[in-house]
């Protein structure tokens, strides 16, 4: 029997339906439903213009936000919107801006332990092994548990908020754009560490990308989308060289001229 693909969605959708007053409502389609897989180890980017849906897309994915229609499958088996301690130990999300997400008033330890304490059963000593162990994963030193946030840099910050989302083992870390505001060489160091950590452990990613060259780098699939809509997808180099619609090629020449990011080497 062949495995299912790690991640399947199948004709997802999110409608927000805002109540504006006692009678009056607002809707509003953030994407229309859609349908993708993802394997294992492997990178799926999303790109498109502003309010096309993809953060939208990367919450409901990770449980942020509940689906209006459609399903998520996991290893062939559905995600009910409801199971967040089953989803997180799937699936994890790091935040547009993993600095402000961090509580400045939690030392890093506790910050990391979190998790651990709401999902697991592991004692004290279990705990504070994995959080250092998750610390030295993502490069950063045993030290850095008593730290604060504040103490620390923006760098280090995505180092933290990576090892948050890693603690549990997930097999998949969503990311909204938590890369692009980097300098250069932060941001190199990352994508680095991103690439050892899914070579290590076999992690997938979906990933909120605007930027060309990361997307290049580092992403097998690529969905674009305008709308709401999804206006191509396949395989990053297929879809970014060879686009087979006027407007997913218009799309990526909006990307092209806010090209910023070449690979480098630390
Ligand atoms: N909580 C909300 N209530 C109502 N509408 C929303 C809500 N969140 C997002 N939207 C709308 O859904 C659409 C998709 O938004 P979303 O943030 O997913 O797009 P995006 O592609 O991530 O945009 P950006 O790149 O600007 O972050 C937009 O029109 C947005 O205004």
């Amino acid at each position: 029997m062949t495995r299912p693909p790690l991640l399947k969605v199948d004709n997802l959708s999110k409608v927000f339906v805002n109540h504006t007053g006692l009678f009056r409502k607002t809707v509003k389609t953030a994407f229309h439903p859609l349908c993708f897989t993802l394997e294992r180890g492997q990178t799926l980017a999303l790109m498109g213009d502003a309010g096309s849906g993809k953060s939208s897309l990367a919450k409901v994915l990770a449980g942020v936000l509940p689906p209006s229609k459609g399903s998520i499958y996991i290893d062939g088996e559905k995600i009910e919107a409801g199971d967040y301690k089953k989803r997180c130990q799937l699936i994890r999300m790091i935040f547009q801006d993993p600095g402000t997400s961090l509580n400045p008033r939690s030392r890093i330890g506790q910050i990391l332990e979190a998790p651990l304490l709401l999902n697991t059963d592991l004692d004290p000593e279990q705990r504070e092994a994995l959080v250092l162990d998750t610390l030295r994963m993502v490069g950063l030193l045993p030290d850095h548990y008593h730290f604060y946030p504040q103490m620390i840099s923006t760098g280090q910050k995505h180092r933290v908020a990576l090892a948050r989302a890693l603690i549990l083992s997930p097999n998949i870390i969503v990311a909204d754009e938590a890369i692009s505001n980097l300098d250069i060489s932060v941001r190199s160091q990352i994508i680095n560490l991103l690439l050892s950590l899914q070579q290590s452990l076999g992690l997938s990613y979906v990933l909120v990308a605007n930027d060309l060259g990361v997307v290049r780098h580092i992403s097998d699939q690529v969905i674009l989308m305008h709308e709401g809509h999804v206006v191509e997808a396949g395989p990053t180099l297929r879809v970014l060289n060879n686009p087979q619609s006027e407007q997913a090629a218009r799309l990526l020449q909006s990307y092209n001229n806010e090209y910023r990011w070449r690979p480098a080497r630390f």
